[in-house]
């Protein structure tokens, strides 16, 4: 099921280049209405369109009306991590904490309490309601309340992908796990919660955004979690992988233990999504097995709406509500086990 990059569009090969650490492609979707450029890892997709190349790998014009800023709220390009601002003062501060305190042993610790879940019974939309209140701290790019971010991710997916309504109920819960930071949830800190996640176990890769901090992390020199592998075994599975704690494992853990319908690429998608050093950077593809790899591409197609759909344009939640109660019936119980 939704294994094949489906719907709109036929698929052009452009061309590769260098970001940072690793060599990646880039991919562009086109039709007549739409152009997705997709940064891509060098993982094969197979689809079946020709490849072309194009000059412009930078074009990313997405269809329905949604159309991609230049730069983010602030100004800047997105994920820009070096900007000089206060907010970036405050996202590097988050990194900082996050990677001196995300080790082996509080992951384990973390997945196996928060696994239980038993610290609430709610609705989906309940949850979305909670997270009205926080604001991500380790987000060079947003600074609304995490509702807004959800409505803006599902509806800009919604609009170009009208048939996949998987892909859009996915981009409306993504984020859900953040309601961790809830004090019925334990009011866990923010570096806990949030930010690009990594694993854990064995040595952390140069791609992930300030690095240098995990020189101050106690497992930097474990001789046994600081070797390329770790813990590990090559072509092992992220399913095997244990990832830094956050909203993204512990929504996978919500979703998965209440018995969702939606498709392996949507649990896919909601545990790694924040995976940036692998989505965006090609790092730790080692782990990978093969069906890791086919869920990547629609990983790709994800992250790009629920990147640049960040903006100030507020949604009519009244509006849009009844559609996606109406996806949330289909895919989830009414109540789950938080
Ligand atoms: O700051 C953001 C935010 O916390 C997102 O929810 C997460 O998915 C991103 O990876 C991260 O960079
Ligand atoms: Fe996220
Ligand atoms: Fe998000």
């Amino acid at each position: 099921m939704h294994s094949q990059i489906s719907g709109k569009g036929q698929l052009f090969f452009v061309g590769f280049l260098y970001i940072s650490c690793s060599p990646f492609f880039f991919l562009v979707l086109t039709s007549s209405k739409m152009t997705i450029a997709i940064e891509q890892p060098q993982i094969e997709v197979e689809v079946e369109n020709k490849q072309i190349p194009s000059d412009d790998p930078t074009e990313l014009v997405l269809d329905g009306g949604f159309t991609v800023p230049e730069t983010n709220s602030f100004g800047h390009s997105f994920r820009e991590y070096d900007a000089e601002s206060e907010r970036q003062k405050t996202v590097e501060e988050f990194y900082r904490t996050n990677h001196i305190h995300q080790t082996y042993k509080f992951v384990k610790r973390m997945r196996e309490d928060y696994g239980k879940l038993d610290r609430a019974e709610m609705s989906i939309w309940e949850c979305i309601e909670l997270l009205n209140e926080f604001i991500d701290e380790s987000d060079p790019d947003l600074d609304e309340p995490q509702i807004e971010h959800l409505l803006q991710t599902a509806e800009a997916i919604r609009k170009d992908y009208p048939d996949e309504d998987w892909l859009q109920l996915t981009g409306l819960i993504h984020d859900l796990g953040k309601v961790l930071l809830h004090p019925s949830f334990g009011q866990l800190p923010q570096w806990a919660v949030v930010g690009d996640t990594f694993p854990v176990g064995c040595a952390f890769d140069e791609c992930n955004v300030h690095h240098k901090y995990f020189k101050e992390n106690p497992e930097y020199s474990n001789p046994i979690y600081s070797t390329k592998l770790g813990v590990y075994s090559e072509g092992c599975g992220l399913d095997n992988v244990l990832m830094s704690w956050g909203h993204d494992d512990y929504m996978y853990l919500v979703a998965k233990e209440n018995k969702t319908t939606l498709p392996s690429a949507a649990l896919f998608i909601i545990r790694y999504h924040s995976f940036y050093p692998l989505h965006r950077h090609g790092a730790y593809q080692h782990l990978m097995n093969d069906e890791d790899k086919e869920n990547m591409k629609w990983l790709h197609i994800f992250n790009k709406y629920d990147l640049y759909s960040k903006s100030k344009v507020r949604i009519d939640v009244e509006k849009v509500k009844p559609y996606y109660l109406s996806l949330i019936e289909k895919y989830f119980p009414a109540k789950l086990k938080w």
